[in-house]
């Protein structure tokens, strides 16, 4: 198994984010985000780092993940739960999809976290192809998975997001919660403004999916909120093998 010593595994980033356990860090996120009362003298200090200044620190994180990627041959980005454990059926379905992606000639592109990101870059990794973490800061304990070529750790979620899309052919969501959710729409709103091009989403699980699916059909569909069409953007499949044929024919057509 490989680790953080593992002289394969390029560690990239600002950020360390191995925190002790029980141990809580302020994220950049947070910092940027958080509006601090002008009027408020007890918190004069936290102003100093002007939100102005930040956005260097931004712009560096976009020349690190820009140069980092930029020689990323075909690649897909999956999604999915942080929380799915070792020795489940949705972990092995995670680790098939990296593998099968593998052999197809893909990397593997994920959020370098536990779960489903894990057993995904590990399928990558056992089969022998790129597999890319892209961690982000969290304020609780956490891991970069060791199942990597490539981790890069960063602070701001929106920077980290643009390397989902920019880098990757096509997205693939296993069931997930709110972060899942969250990378799964704004992909879906990418394409719908065609600010992204052929880039199909898969979504595996029909039992998982499916009333998700149907909800915006009948209300969004129905009530007018997006375009009849729309939803042809999401397939949604049971199997990895017939996630991959969809990412394949698209990615040759
Ligand atoms: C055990 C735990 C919560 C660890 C959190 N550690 C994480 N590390 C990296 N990316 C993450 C993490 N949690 C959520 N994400 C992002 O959000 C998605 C999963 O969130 P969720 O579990 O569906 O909502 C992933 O695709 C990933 O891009």
């Amino acid at each position: 198994m490989p680790g953080p010593d593992d002289a394969s595994v390029r560690n990239l980033g600002a950020v360390q984010v191995r925190v002790e356990e029980g141990a809580e860090v302020i994220p950049s996120d947070r910092r940027l985000l958080e509006w601090i009362d002008p009027r408020d003298p007890q918190r004069a200090a936290q102003r100093m780092i002007k939100d102005s200044w930040r956005v260097l620190r931004i712009q560096s994180e976009f020349v690190s993940g820009f140069d980092a990627l930029e020689n990323v041959a075909e690649a897909v980005t999956v999604f999915g739960s942080a929380r799915i454990k070792e020795r489940t059926p949705e972990y092995e379905t995670a680790r098939d999809l990296g593998r099968r992606l593998a052999h197809e000639g893909f990397a593997v592109i994920t959020g370098g976290g536990p779960g489903v990101m894990e057993a995904t870059n590990r399928g990558a990794y056992e089969a022998g192809a790129e597999s890319i973490g892209l961690n982000i800061e969290l304020p609780f304990e956490q891991h970069a998975n060791p199942w990597v070529t490539l981790n890069m750790n960063f602070r701001y979620f929106f920077v980290r997001k643009t390397m989902f899309v920019k880098y990757a052919q096509a997205f693939v969501c296993l069931p997930g919660g709110f972060g899942t959710l969250d990378e799964l729409f704004e992909a879906l709103t990418l394409v719908q403004t065609k600010k992204v091009l052929q880039f199909p989403i898969v979504l595996i699980g029909t039992e998982f999916w499916g009333p998700l699916v149907d909800w915006l059909r009948t209300t969004l569909e129905g009530e007018g909120m997006i375009s009849p069409g729309d939803i042809d953007l999401l397939h949604v499949v049971d199997t990895t093998e017939e996630a991959v044929a969809i990412i394949v024919k698209a990615a040759r057509r």
